[in-house]
C-alpha cells in the first residue's frame, strides 16, 4: 500500500462485545488513552472517542462503547452501543468498521451477538482477545476455520500486553483500501426471540467445531469462590476486608499526613517571616496555606482507600461483593446489580450514578440515584478525618484495634445503613407492588491485577484530588477568607477582628436554625463553600478559624477545633456529613441522568432533612450523656 491510497477521509472504527471483555483495555493500547479498566462487567457506561494513526497514515477515530451481549437495547447502555452501530445517533454515521471483541475464554454468548452483528450489513472483524488466559488454560481455537464458519476476518490479541495492536492497525488500512460500499442499517429490526435461540444454535455449532477445551478444567476460581462467596464466611471476609482498609487509612498514612502538615504549618510560618504583616500576609497564610492547605493534607488517606478498591477491582473480587450483597440488598428493596454503581460511590457519587446506566428497570435505576449520594464519597474523607483525628483518642481498643480507624469504618457503615434503610422506604411507599427482575451478573475469572494499571487508576485519581484543590476549593477559600477578612475591624475594636467580618454576619444570622445541632456561627458559615465540594467544609473552617486565632493557630486547625469545640458538637458535625445534602456537582448529575429537576430537589430535601434529624439527636444524646 502506498501513501496515494490513503484518502483525507476520517475512517471510523466502533468496538463491541460483552462486557469485560477488554474493549476498554484494546482501546487504550490503540489510542494511548487512560480509560478505566476493570475486572467486572459494566465499567463503560458511555460512548468515549479516541483517535489514533494506522501505518498508512491514515485517521482512524476509534470508539469504545459499553458491554453487551445483543442489540436488543434492554438498558441505557446498551441502547448506546446499538445506536452506534446501526449509525442511528443525530450527526454520528454508522462505523466504517465494527471490531467485535470476544473474550477468547468465553465465547458463547458473543459468537450470537457477532452473527447478530452480521445481520446488520455492517463490516466486521472478530478480535479473539484475553487469548493469553485461552492458551494458559489449554482452550485451542482454530482461527482460521472460525473466520471461515463465522464468514468473517478474525485476528487474536492481548489487549493488556498490547499484544496484536500492530496487526490490527495493519488489517485496518486494508480494510480502508477495500471499503465494500455497504447499505445503511435502516432495514434492520430487533431479533425475535425464536430468531436469538436459532442464532444461539449456530454458535454453539461453530464453537463445537473450532475451539476444542482443555480436558482438565479450570478449578482454581471454582475452589476460591466456594469459599469466597459462601453465605455467611463470604460475608465476614468481606466485612473484614472493609475493616483493614479503614484500619490502614489511619495507621498507614498518619506518618505522611503529620509530614504534610508539619510542611504546610512550617510554609505558614515562614510567610509570616517574610512578608510584612497585612492583607497578603493574611491572605497566603490564612487562605492558601491554612485553607487548601488542610484539604491536601487528606491525599494519603485518599490513595489508601483508591489503592484498595482498585486492587479489588482488578483482582475480580468485586463482582463477588455484589454477588453477596444481593441478598441483603435485595431486602431493602435494591436490585443486586445496583451494587457496582453505588460502590463507585464511594470514590464519588458522580460516577456511581452514571453507572447506574446498567440497571435496565427506570424504578431500579432511579432508587440507586437517589441513594447513591448517601455512599461515603472520598470528599467525606477529610472532614471525617479531621474530626476523628481531633476529637477520637488514638488508642488500640482489644489489643489490636485502632479506635480512630473503628469509628472511620462505623461512620461508612451508618452511611451503607441508611442507604439500604432509604431504598426501603422509597420502594415502601413509592412501588410498594414491584418486585425486581432476579439478578444475573457474570463472575469474572480472579485475575492478578496489574501494577500499571493500578499506579494509573491510583495517579488519576490522586490526580483529580489536586485538580479540585486547586480549582473548586482554592476558590471557595478565597471567598471564603474574603468574607471572614472585609470589612474590617474598626479601629479600637474590641475581640477578634473576624467578628466584624461578613463571614460572621452571615453564620450569625444563620445560628439560630442551626444552634440546636450544636453548630456555632463558624460551622455555619463553613457550610455554606461546602455546597461546592463537601471537603471544602474543612477548608472553611481551617481559614476561619486560622483568621481568628491568629499567627499561632495557622497550622493546627486540629487543636484550633479540640479547644473550641465540645465532643457533642463534633458528633454532631460527623453526623451531618453522613448525610451532607451539599453537592451541586452531584445534583446537577441527578438532574442529568433523571431528566427532572423535581428529582433533584427531592434528594437535595430529602438529604437535607435526614442530615439535620440525623445531627439533631446526636447532639441531644451526646449532651444528655454528659459529653456537651
Ligand atoms: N490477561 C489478560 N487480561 C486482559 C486482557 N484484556 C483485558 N484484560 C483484563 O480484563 C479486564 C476487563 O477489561 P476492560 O478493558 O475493562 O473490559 P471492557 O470490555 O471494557 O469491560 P466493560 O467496559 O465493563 O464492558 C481487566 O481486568 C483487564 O485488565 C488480555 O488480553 N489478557
Ligand atoms: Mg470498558
Amino acid at each position: 500500500m502506498t501513501d496515494a491510497d490513503v484518502t483525507n477521509e476520517r475512517f471510523h472504527l466502533a468496538l463491541v462485545g460483552a462486557p469485560n471483555s477488554g474493549k476498554t483495555s484494546l482501546f487504550n493500547a490503540l489510542t494511548g488513552s487512560r480509560q478505566k479498566v476493570a475486572n467486572y462487567a459494566g465499567v463503560t457506561v458511555e460512548r468515549k472517542a479516541g483517535a489514533f494513526v494506522t501505518p498508512a497514515g491514515r485517521q482512524v477515530t476509534l470508539l469504545d462503547l459499553p458491554g453487551t451481549y445483543s442489540l436488543r437495547g434492554r438498558s441505557p447502555d446498551e441502547e448506546i452501543t446499538r445506536d452506534v452501530v446501526l449509525g442511528k445517533r443525530p450527526g454520528e454515521a454508522a462505523p466504517d468498521l465494527v471490531l467485535c471483541i470476544a473474550d477468547a475464554t468465553n465465547l458463547r454468548l458473543t459468537l450470537r451477538l457477532i452473527l447478530e452483528l452480521k445481520r446488520t450489513g455492517r463490516p466486521l472483524l472478530v478480535v479473539l482477545n484475553m487469548f493469553d488466559i485461552a492458551q494458559r488454560r489449554g482452550v485451542s481455537i482454530d482461527v482460521d476455520a472460525m473466520s471461515a464458519a463465522l464468514g468473517v476476518p478474525v485476528i487474536t490479541s492481548i489487549a493488556v500486553k498490547k499484544a496484536g495492536v500492530e496487526q490490527l492497525r495493519h488489517r485496518t488500512d486494508e480494510f480502508a483500501a477495500n471499503m465494500p460500499a455497504v447499505a445503511a442499517g435502516d432495514g434492520w429490526t430487533p431479533l425475535s426471540l425464536s430468531e436469538m435461540k436459532a442464532l444461539q444454535r449456530e454458535a454453539d455449532r461453530i464453537i463445537r467445531e473450532t475451539v476444542t477445551m482443555p480436558t482438565k478444567p479450570d478449578t482454581l476460581t471454582t475452589r476460591v469462590d466456594a469459599v469466597v462467596l459462601h453465605p455467611v464466611a463470604g460475608l465476614a471476609i468481606l466485612a473484614l476486608i472493609l475493616f483493614v482498609m479503614f484500619q490502614a487509612v489511619f495507621s498507614w498514612a498518619q506518618p505522611l499526613m503529620e509530614l504534610l502538615s508539619d510542611s504546610f504549618g512550617a510554609l505558614g510560618t515562614l510567610v509570616a517571616q517574610v512578608l510584612p504583616e497585612g492583607i497578603l500576609q493574611s491572605f497566603l497564610q490564612n487562605g492558601l496555606i491554612a485553607g487548601v492547605g488542610s484539604v491536601l493534607v487528606f491525599l494519603p488517606q485518599i490513595i489508601i482507600i483508591f489503592l484498595f478498591i482498585l486492587l479489588l477491582e482488578d483482582f475480580g473480587y468485586m463482582a463477588r461483593a455484589a454477588f453477596l450483597m444481593d441478598r441483603i440488598m435485595g431486602g431493602a428493596g435494591l436490585h443486586g446489580r445496583a451494587f457496582i454503581p453505588l460502590l463507585s460511590s464511594f470514590a464519588c457519587a458522580i460516577p456511581g450514578i452514571m453507572a447506574t446506566r446498567v440497571i435496565d428497570n427506570r424504578r431500579d435505576r432511579l432508587t440507586t440515584i437517589l441513594i447513591a449520594p448517601l455512599m461515603t464519597c472520598s470528599a467525606r474523607i477529610p472532614v471525617y478525618t479531621l474530626i476523628i483525628s481531633a476529637f477520637i483518642p488514638a488508642e488500640t481498643v482489644w489489643g489490636w484495634i485502632n479506635l480512630q480507624g473503628l469509628v472511620m469504618f462505623g461512620l461508612y457503615v451508618a452511611g451503607i445503613g441508611s442507604a439500604l434503610a432509604a431504598s426501603f422506604v422509597i420502594k415502601f411507599f413509592m412501588w410498594r407492588d414491584y418486585q425486581p427482575a432476579p439478578f444475573m451478573l457474570e463472575l469474572p475469572d480472579y485475575k492478578l491485577p496489574r501494577l500499571k494499571s493500578i499506579a494509573i487508576g491510583v495517579t488519576t485519581r490522586a490526580k483529580m484530588f489536586l485538580q479540585r484543590a486547586g480549582t473548586t476549593i482554592l476558590s471557595m477559600m478565597i471567598l471564603i477568607w474574603f468574607l471572614a477578612s472585609f470589612p474590617q475591624a474598626p479601629a479600637g475594636a474590641e475581640g477578634p477582628a473576624i467578628n466584624y467580618s461578613l463571614a460572621a454576619m452571615i453564620g450569625k444570622f444563620l445560628e439560630p436554625f442551626f444552634a440546636p445541632l450544636g453548630f456555632n456561627w463558624q460551622i455555619t458559615v463553613a457550610l455554606i463553600p461546602g455546597m461546592a465540594a463537601r471537603e471544602v467544609a474543612v477548608g472553611a473552617l481551617g481559614t476561619v478559624y486560622a483568621i481568628e486565632g491568629g499567627k499561632e493557630a495557622a497550622d493546627a486547625i486540629g487543636q484550633a477545633l479540640a479547644s473550641k469545640w465540645s465532643l457533642a458538637t463534633a458528633l454532631s458535625f460527623l453526623a451531618w456529613f453522613i448525610f451532607a445534602p451539599q453537592c451541586a456537582s452531584t445534583l446537577a448529575v441527578i438532574r442529568r441522568e433523571t431528566g427532572s429537576t423535581k428529582w433533584m430537589v427531592v434528594t437535595f430535601l430529602y438529604m437535607f432533612a435526614l442530615a439535620y434529624v440525623a445531627s439533631l439527636i446526636t447532639y441531644t444524646v451526646a449532651k444528655a450523656a454528659g459529653l456537651g
